[in-house]
Parts: structure tokens; C-alpha cells; sequence
């Protein structure tokens, strides 16, 4: 899957907004991608060009070597979007079986059930199922098909923490046969846990793109502080890894992006009382890179070594 140079606007000139504003992005096969960003960064008119729903304004975006149309006409595609469908009133069975026939080569259906974590419930109605159950019931249905690619859009926002976690189990189990996912959230922790790799979104650009662990080393700077017990802080900019010093009161305050080298420095120095380490954060490095204003651009490696989708 392959965004190239990708842009989308909406509204007419004068009043307009670039929802996906050149956005290049590319997704190896059997890659768990999640797509993170605030409300309104963009997610979902990303994922919109991905499943052909809307056409991009410039650049381009191919879908396992074809057209997004082409991808989900030929059932390579499977999505769960944020809108909902009206429900029917039919049991989980009797609508994954209908879904599923409309397919050239799809799931057996006691598999896409037994995947989507919905069998124990399959003969119940739809309509009698709880916000939990109805949202893997969707993803049930967007397995149904087989699909190469799962796009998910905001899958568990309507989820308590237990449907949160059987839902992530569920798609970790699909991701698992090679398949590819891409998902968005704005939950931090479900991007860090549950795909490689994150590729954070902000006014419709591509800010920051790479594992969690990478994105946290390249935009949250880590904290290192001590008492100076009245010492001088003459030279504390110059440790280091310190890409800044803040002094309160008596206690100095480093931001490191080597935090290990910066310690090891001021126990040379002896300047260890009262120490302490706070490590980056995904969610210190993503107020970085989405904090109003000019971003700050921090784009991690995101070269991918599989073969694209
Ligand atoms: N159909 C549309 N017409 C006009 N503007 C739109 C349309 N769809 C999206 N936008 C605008 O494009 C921008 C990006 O919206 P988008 O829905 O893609 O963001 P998002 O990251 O998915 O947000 P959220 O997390 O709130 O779902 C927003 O400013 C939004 O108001």
C-alpha cells in the first residue's frame, strides 16, 4: 500500500482545508500499522483515499499494485469504518455467511467467527448484542471476505477496557496469518501495543513514522534532575545527550536525548543527590509532535524492508 505525495481538500477555494496534505507513506506486507493523530489530523480521509471512498486531489495511492477500487472490488480489502451501519435483525451467523458470499474466495465462516472472537454468541441476533460484541461482530464481517488488507478505523473507540483488550486479541490473531493491518486511534498506549509501527498524523502531514520505540527517541526527551545543593550549573548544557536546562528553586532540570550518558556523567561529577529519571513517553513525543503551532518535524526511518501492499 502506497501513498504517494497524497493530497485531499475539502471545500472551495478561499475556505478550504487540506485534510491529507502530501502525505507519502508505504506499507509492507504482514506490517500491524496504526495511524495516530488528534482529532481532525487527517486519519480518516487517509484511510478514505486508502479504500477509494474519495479520490486524491494530487499525488497518488495503489493498493496492492492496483487502484484502491480495483483492491476492494476484488475482496483484497476489508474495513470497519467509524460510521456505523444500521444493525440488522439477523443473528451474527446468518449475516457473516451473507457477507462472506459475496466474495470470490472468502473465510470458511466458522473461521472469520472463531477470528473475530464472536462464535460463542454466533446465533444470537445482532441487535441483542452489547457495543463490545456488536463492534467485533463488524470485524467479523470484515474478515469475511479474506482480505490481504484490513483497514480499521477507530475500531475500539466505543469500547470499555475489557472489549478494548478482546478486540486487540482478535486482530493480533488475524495479523498473525501474514495479513496486513492499518488501523487509527488517538490512544497512544493501543498504537504502541499493538502495531510495529506508528506513523503519526498532524494537519493532514505525516509528522513522525517508525516503531514506538523510535518515535519516543527522536521527539520525547527524557528528564534527568537533580539537587544542586547549591552548586553551580555552569556546564550542565554541555553534558551530555542535554538538549536543555531548567533550573527551579534548588533543583536543575535536564531534557536528555541520551539519558544513560547523562547520568553516567553526573555521577563523575558527584552531582547525584535527590537523582531522578523519567524516561520519553509515547505521549510526551506525540504533545511534541502535535503541539499547535510550527511541529516540531521528526520523521524516524520508515523504510520498510517487506515487500510493499
Ligand atoms: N467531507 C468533508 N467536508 C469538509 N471537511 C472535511 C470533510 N471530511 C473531513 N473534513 C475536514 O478535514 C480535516 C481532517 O478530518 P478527518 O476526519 O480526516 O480527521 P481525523 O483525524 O479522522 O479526525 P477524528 O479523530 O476526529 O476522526 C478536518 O479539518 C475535517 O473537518
Amino acid at each position: 500500500m502506497v501513498f504517494t505525495g497524497a493530497v485531499k481538500t475539502f471545500g472551495r477555494a478561499g475556505r478550504s482545508v487540506r485534510a491529507v496534505d502530501g502525505v507519502d507513506v508505504r506499507i509492507g506486507r504482514g506490517e500491524t500499522v496504526a495511524l495516530l493523530g488528534r482529532n481532525g489530523a487527517g486519519k480518516s480521509t487517509a484511510i478514505s483515499l486508502l479504500l477509494g471512498l474519495n479520490a486524491p486531489d494530487e499525488g497518488a495511492v495503489r493498493v496492492l499494485g492496483r487502484s484502491p477500487e480495483q483492491a476492494v472490488r476484488a475482496g483484497l480489502v476489508g474495513a470497519m469504518l467509524q460510521e456505523g451501519r444500521p444493525i440488522p435483525r439477523v443473528t451474527v451467523r446468518e449475516l457473516v455467511s451473507f457477507v462472506a458470499s459475496t466474495y470470490p474466495r472468502p473465510l470458511p465462516v466458522a473461521e472469520a467467527l472463531a477470528l473475530a472472537g464472536v462464535t460463542e454468541y454466533a446465533d444470537r441476533r445482532i441487535d441483542k448484542l452489547s457495543g463490545g460484541q456488536t463492534q467485533r461482530v463488524r470485524f467479523a464481517v470484515a474478515l469475511a471476505g479474506n482480505p490481504e488488507l484490513i483497514v480499521l478505523d477507530e475500531p475500539t473507540a466505543a469500547l470499555d477496557v475489557e472489549g478494548r483488550r478482546a478486540f486487540w486479541e482478535s486482530m493480533r490473531a488475524y495479523a498473525r496469518r501474514g495479513n496486513t493491518v492499518l488501523f487509527s486511534t488517538h490512544y497512544l498506549e493501543e498504537a504502541d501495543e499493538n502495531a510495529d509501527r506508528i506513523v503519526v498524523i498532524d494537519r493532514g502531514r505525516v509528522v513522525a513514522d517508525g516503531s514506538g520505540a523510535a518515535i519516543k527517541d527522536a521527539a520525547g526527551h527524557s528528564q534527568v534532575s537533580f539537587d544542586l545543593a547549591g552548586g553551580s550549573t555552569e556546564g550542565l548544557d554541555r553534558l551530555p545527550g542535554v538538549v536543555a536546562v531548567e533550573v527551579t528553586g534548588d533543583r536543575a532540570l535536564l531534557r536528555t536525548d541520551d539519558s544513560d550518558a547523562t547520568v553516567v556523567e553526573l555521577a563523575r561529577l558527584g552531582l547525584v543527590r535527590g537523582l531522578q529519571v523519567s524516561r520519553a513517553t509515547l505521549e510526551t513525543a506525540f504533545l511534541a509532535l502535535t503541539a499547535p503551532g510550527d511541529a516540531v518535524l521528526a520523521t524516524t526511518a520508515p523504510a520498510t524492508e517487506k515487500e510493499t501492499v
